[in-house]
């Protein structure tokens, strides 16, 4: 039974690297292949919108995409994967001019307004860097994990440190740390000489606790079959870095990954009683980091986690607790809102998912911009009474 019968939205995995050229793309298109020819659905968001560069990889032509009778747009396809990309929609050099929330936009109308069909895993080939828009990204999805891609060198692994704490921050799993470009290959007898540092990857992997996928070789055939449009592990489907892509497809294919907890996105308007997110299982030693249910009663919010421990907080200390700019000076943490002025009976009106790690709810007062990280609202203590 392959993942997508067994639920309902595919793995949704994003490589992500530190910084630009380290070979994240071509990665990304690689073990996409790998994951097709092992029979999995695979879907490829090219989501490097400055640079988009997995269609030429996978050989696609630039056509502008058709759109399905529902009006979705219909994915290029190559290789047994299918691909959405900016490098589909414009020229080459109109991506550079977006801003950080319309690429968001892009990205989200990329995932929910393309017609994948049943896809057992979407892989996201996120723009380089730690950046506000990698953040957003991070938030808007909700992932099943990251990858980040580094190479040897000592200052491209700092910076992909960089990256697995960002990760962390917003509560996306960490699948592992890539290494690329790692030794090189003779093109005569295919022999792995190490010319850089070797090991670095596998270091940060163990540094930050998190698995090591493997060592991708440095092999002047992967740069001709990138821009030839016929990715290496079709053309040499033997040599070292081939093998190095399959075994790193295998392991994430494998992996779990999955998210416990309710699924995301949901959005829940509590006065039409639609949109509330189904209760998912509690497992005994479970995370007690992942929401499992959230029910609403009586002016106040149950929350229960997935290690099966609950809370139950009231609208007003919800609102009362709201970190927005407009509620807390930022530098100082200090409140701005002040108590008095909100009612007694101030009612939640709206609660919806940010990413794996928050959420955002609206109040009867129409304040809406607070969001709520799960760390805060397990670290909540009733304040009404000495607010009042
Ligand atoms: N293992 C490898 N051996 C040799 N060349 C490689 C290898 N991996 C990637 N390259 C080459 O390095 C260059 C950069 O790769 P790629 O575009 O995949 O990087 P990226 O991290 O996605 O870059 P960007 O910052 O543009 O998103 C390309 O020319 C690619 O062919």
């Amino acid at each position: 039974m392959t993942q997508a019968e067994t639920s309902a939205s595919p793995r949704m995995i994003a490589i992500s690297s530190g910084k630009g050229g380290v070979g994240k793309s071509t990665v990304t298109a690689n073990i996409a292949v790998a994951m097709a020819d092992a029979g999995l659905r695979v879907g490829v968001v090219d989501a490097d919108i400055y640079g988009p560069s997995i269609p030429r990889m996978l050989g696609i032509a630039s056509e502008k995409p058709a759109m399905s009778p529902d009006q979705k747009v219909v994915p290029a396809e190559a290789h047994g994967v299918k691909v959405m990309s900016m490098a589909m929609l414009s020229d080459d050099d109109s991506p550079a001019i977006l801003r950080g929330p319309m690429v968001t936009k892009y990205l989200q109308m990329f995932v929910r307004q393309v017609d994948w069909g049943a896809l057992d895993v979407l892989l996201l080939d996120l723009p380089p860097g730690t950046g506000d828009i990698q953040l957003t990204l991070a938030q808007a999805f909700p992932l099943s994990g990251a990858v980040v891609v580094s190479t040897p060198q000592d200052v491209s692994l700092k910076i992909a440190r960089r990256g697995l704490r960002m990760m962390e921050q917003v509560m996306v799993p960490i699948l592992g740390v890539i290494e690329n470009m790692s030794g090189f290959t003779c093109p005569e007898c295919g022999t792995v000489t190490h010319i850089f540092h070797r090991g670095g990857g596998e270091a940060i992997a163990q540094e930050l606790d998190v698995d090591f996928l493997g060592e991708v070789p440095l092999d002047p055939t992967v740069v001709d079959c990138g821009d030839e449009g016929r990715p290496l592990i079709r053309a040499a489907p033997e040599s070292p870095a081939a093998l190095a892509y399959r075994s790193i497809a295998a392991t994430l294919a494998g992996t779990g990954g999955d998210v416990a907890g309710i699924a995301s996105p949901f959005a829940w308007t509590l006065a039409e009683g639609t949109g509330k997110p189904a209760p998912a299982s509690i497992t005994k030693g479970g995370p007690s980091d992942r929401l499992a249910a959230l029910d609403h009663s009586d002016g106040a919010l149950f929350l229960r986690w997935a290690d099966g421990t609950d809370r139950r907080l009231t609208d007003r200390d919800l609102r009362l607790a709201c970190q927005c700019a407009q509620c807390r000076e930022e530098m100082s943490g200090k409140r701005l809102l002040n108590p008095e002025d909100v009612p007694l009976d101030i009612r939640l009106t709206r609660i919806w998912s940010v990413g794996n790690y928050a959420l955002g709810m609206a109040f009867s007062d129409g304040h809406d911009t607070g969001i709520y990280t799960f760390k805060a609202l397990q670290a909540m203590v009733p304040t009404e009474l000495e607010d009042v």
